[in-house]
């Protein structure tokens, strides 16, 4: 029987004395905690409960607003168990073997002999255990030296790319008797840049010797030029791939031959040998380092960060990679990720079930099945006299296949309506006339044969690039192995779209199921820990991904560090004119945009500082934009903040951000001055509304407009609903699973935003939240914890600004 428990802590438990500690007191003990700061008392608990989750093989779901100092409270306690559980192994070990050569001293009379022997056996059993970790450390050392010594030398290799290859190249970066550290961390995350968050604090922490590696994508790793220029993560991986196996294929003999050296160079990755990812791998978990002096010093010491990173992991006690590589049982696979014993961290885990049903979906186009069809012809034609029997027949099958795909795209264009269809596998197989295939012996086949690649390759040789300007960026067969893969599953995994349409069709699996894809880390781990700012609604994990394992879940929640003062969340239902409501058609109705006009004027006049507002959409933003130019008000504004706007599809959101935080800066520089700093103009799971931190002057208020709900009428959407309403239970109020989905998927998009404003423990910052839906409980118990218990609602704009202007004036007063 499952049990949960809630040591969920309120704000109004927080002792106010934290907020004056001296947060510079390094190495206190808390608890017996370790930690570089003095830890808030929601730290405290926080560290507490996540040690004991560990500890009692519980699967954890841990909530503290973004700021509250999540990462380090995370490291100090996991890796405080980590510490712990090995000096308890160790002392385990100690203490049987002293037992067992007691029991050799004073053997039992009756079976002498045969508990010697018995005794014996188990402390070499155990000796040989450590004699080969103390091997491998020793191994390691030399590399380690090996790795110093030739990074001296390197200054005199400047230039020089044709670095010789040894016989130890011809090894797998594997060793054989690799001993995998247990009690691993792995530690996940969404981008990159979280990753490198996080080893910073690992830096800070009192952890900072610990063994770490860090994983990621060859677009992220790789610096041999040959490679990076490929315009596809595919063409990428693939071209590495092939290098690779180049360098690790050098035998002795052609060692030996000088003057074959460079011919063969050509085909191989001259950053790549086996004995130098060894050298590097030891270095990386000498010395913590982030992606980006990870590739720095790789790109000295002439060696593959990607594959060093790789070959450091068994040996790591913590490994950090994004959590796309985790959640995919390939990707597992291909690190050699072992799941058995470790305890896997799933941080800003608040969108997991989307990214679970992400990573298993995939979107082929028509016209790139109809050039793979092509292409595949002509592949077969050329090579058709040189297959076995057997590949002559799988190469056949795929290609009647990916020409009954293309079929069914024509049959469908002949109809006039509808233009999207939905199937299940079984209907979409029999559609397509593929239920008699057996799909797993072509996947095998274009895995094991490469055909992707050599078909990539060929049609680079006989296709001028005016035939199809997608040819080289990516392989659409690869991605046609995985929608055959996906048609294996059961008909409740997931379903077909085909969207028909003139300009462009496409095919698109969608993934309905994410406790399948988890239930192995559920099953294996010694521990599964979901973290995040807003965990809410809770539930939804529970169901859908958590239902299918009967382990014991742990459920922690607590408030923010700032004082109750230091927040204002308001609700406003009623603009100048006319009542606020944000709905699809609601924004249709005229001087509704003005409006926003209104409230951002008056709120600009009364905030110091920087204004961040979220719009739900781009289109929405951009009409919003156009009406407030025509109107005069976004000249009126731009007196008193320089306003900024996040483009659709722009690449420059990091200038925007960075002239903002200037703009926002030089202001507080000249106080008097009739601009008081800046607004920025953004969009609710936009690129700025996630992972940025607007923190003090820089998000002063954050105004909210309306509710970005998805499009009802989306296919995708619609069958999502349709396959939780089928599935799960209705919730206790009466909403069905898919009407709480819907709401949920909103108001999760809003809880990022709106946490991106409070900081740290002295953070202050107003939240306007615009659309009279706010001020209904159904819509506002969504919004986390530590901000619903402060929230208040307003109806008028002029009591709304009022109480905004009191509430920066107290804290001027608090700060004088
Ligand atoms: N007790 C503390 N006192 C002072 N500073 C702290 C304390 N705990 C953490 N910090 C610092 O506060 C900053 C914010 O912490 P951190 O980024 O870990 O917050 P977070 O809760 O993980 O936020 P997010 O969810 O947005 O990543 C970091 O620089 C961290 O080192």
């Amino acid at each position: 029987m499952k049990k949960i428990s809630h040591p969920t802590i309120e704000p109004s438990q927080i002792m106010p004395d934290t907020y004056q500690a001296n947060l510079h007191f390094i190495g206190k003990m808390s608890d017996e905690f370790e930690f570089p700061f003095e830890p808030y008392q929601i730290q405290r608990d926080f560290m507490k409960n996540l040690y004991e989750t560990i500890e009692q093989k519980k699967i954890g779901i841990f909530e503290s607003p973004t700021g509250t100092g999540k990462s380090l409270s995370i490291i100090c306690s996991v890796l405080k168990w980590q510490r712990d559980q090995k000096e308890r192994e160790e002392k385990e070990i100690r203490e049987k073997m002293e037992s067992l050569k007691k029991e050799v001293d004073e053997p039992d009379w009756v079976n002498e002999q045969y508990q010697q022997q018995k005794v014996q056996q188990l402390i070499s059993e155990k000796q040989a255990a450590t004699e080969k970790v103390s091997r491998r450390q020793k191994r390691v050392l030399k590399s380690r030296k090996r790795f110093k010594r030739e990074q001296n030398k390197e200054n005199s290799w400047e230039g020089d790319v044709g670095v010789r290859y040894s016989s130890s190249d011809c090894s797998s970066d594997s060793d054989p008797g690799e001993i995998e550290y247990s009690n691993k961390i792995y530690y996940c995350s969404r981008t990159h840049s979280q990753l490198s968050q996080f080893i910073h604090e690992i830096k800070k922490s009192p952890y900072s010797t610990v063994k770490v590696t860090i994983l990621g994508s060859r677009s992220n790793l790789c610096i041999n030029p040959a490679v990076t220029q490929l315009r596809s993560n595919y063409l990428v991986n693939e071209r590495c791939l092939e290098l690779r196996q180049n360098s690790a294929a050098t035998n002795k003999q052609e060692e030996e031959e000088e003057e074959k050296e460079k011919k063969r160079r050509k085909g191989k990755c001259e950053f790549y040998s086996s004995r130098k990812v060894r050298d590097f791998s030891a270095h990386i978990l000498s010395e913590i380092q982030d992606i980006e002096s990870l590739v720095g010093g790789a790109g000295e010491a002439r060696t593959c960060p990607y594959y060093s990173t790789r070959a450091a992991v068994p040996e790591a006690e913590v490994v950090l990679l994004p959590y796309n590589m985790m959640l995919h049982r390939d990707q597992r696979k291909s690190l050699n990720v072992r799941l058995k014993d470790a305890v896997v961290i799933i941080d800003e885990a608040h969108n997991l079930i989307e990214t679970i049903n992400e990573i298993h979906s995939l979107t082929i186009q028509e016209k790139d099945c109809v050039t793979t069809h092509r292409k595949l012809s002509l592949y077969l034609r050329k090579v058709k006299a040189r297959l076995k029997p057997i590949n002559l027949l799988h190469c056949k099958q795929v290609i009647h296949c990916v020409s009954q795909i293309s079929s069914c795209f024509k049959k469908l264009h002949t109809q006039k309506q509808p233009r999207t269809y939905l199937f299940t596998i079984g209907d979409f197989q029999t559609k397509t006339d593929l239920a008699d295939i057996n799909l797993f012996d072509l996947v095998k086949f274009i895995r094991e044969s490469h055909l992707a690649q050599k078909v990539q390759g060929y049609q680079d040789d006989v296709m001028t690039s005016s035939d199809d300007v997608t040819i080289h960026s990516r392989s659409v067969l690869a991605d046609i192995a995985s929608l055959f893969t996906c048609l294996t599953n059961a008909d409740t995994a997931g379903r077909v779209l085909l969207v028909c349409e003139t300009e462009s069709s496409y095919l698109r699996y969608i993934s309905l199921k994410s406790e399948d894809p988890f239930l192995p880390l559920l099953r294996e781990c010694r521990s599964v820990i979901l973290a995040g700012g807003t965990m809410e609604p809770v539930g939804e994990v529970q169901q859908q991904l958590l239902a299918a394992s009967s382990r014991d879940v742990t459920l922690f929640s607590c408030g923010h560090v700032i004082p109750p003062q230091n927040l204002l969340p308001i609700t406003l239902s009623h603009g100048e004119e006319m009542e606020l409501n944000f709905s699809f058609e609601g924004r249709k109705r005229p001087g509704i945009l003005q409006e926003v006009g209104n409230i951002l004027l008056q709120l600009c006049q009364v905030v110091p500082g920087g204004v961040v507002c979220f719009f739900p959409s781009y289109q929405c933003l951009t009409d919003c934009k156009t009406t407030l130019q025509r109107s005069g008000h976004l000249d009126k504004i731009s007196k008193i903040k320089t306003v900024f706007c996040d483009e659709a599809g722009s690449k420059n959101s990091d200038g925007i951000l960075e002239s903002y935080s200037k703009r926002v800066r030089s202001a507080r520089a000249a106080p008097g001055a009739v601009n008081t700093g800046a607004i920025l103009l953004s969009v609710l799971g936009g690129r700025m509304s996630e992972g940025i931190n607007f923190s003090d002057d820089l998000g002063r208020c954050v105004v909210v407009v309306g509710l970005p709900f998805a499009n009802p009428s989306d296919p995708v959407l619609q069958e999502k609903i349709r396959y939780l309403d089928s599935t799960l239970k209705s919730t206790e109020e009466g909403r069905t699973p898919g009407q709480t989905y819907y709401e949920n998927k909103c108001m999760k998009s809003v809880n990022q935003a709106i946490g991106r404003a409070i900081r740290h423990a002295n953070d202050f910052a107003s939240i306007v939240l615009l659309d009279k839906r706010y001020g209904t409980e159904r819509i506002n118990k969504k919004l986390p914890a530590w901000i619903r218990k402060h929230l208040r609602h307003s109806s008028s704009l002029q009591h709304t600004s009022q109480t905004v202007r009191d509430f920066f004036k107290e804290r001027r007063e608090d700060t004088v």
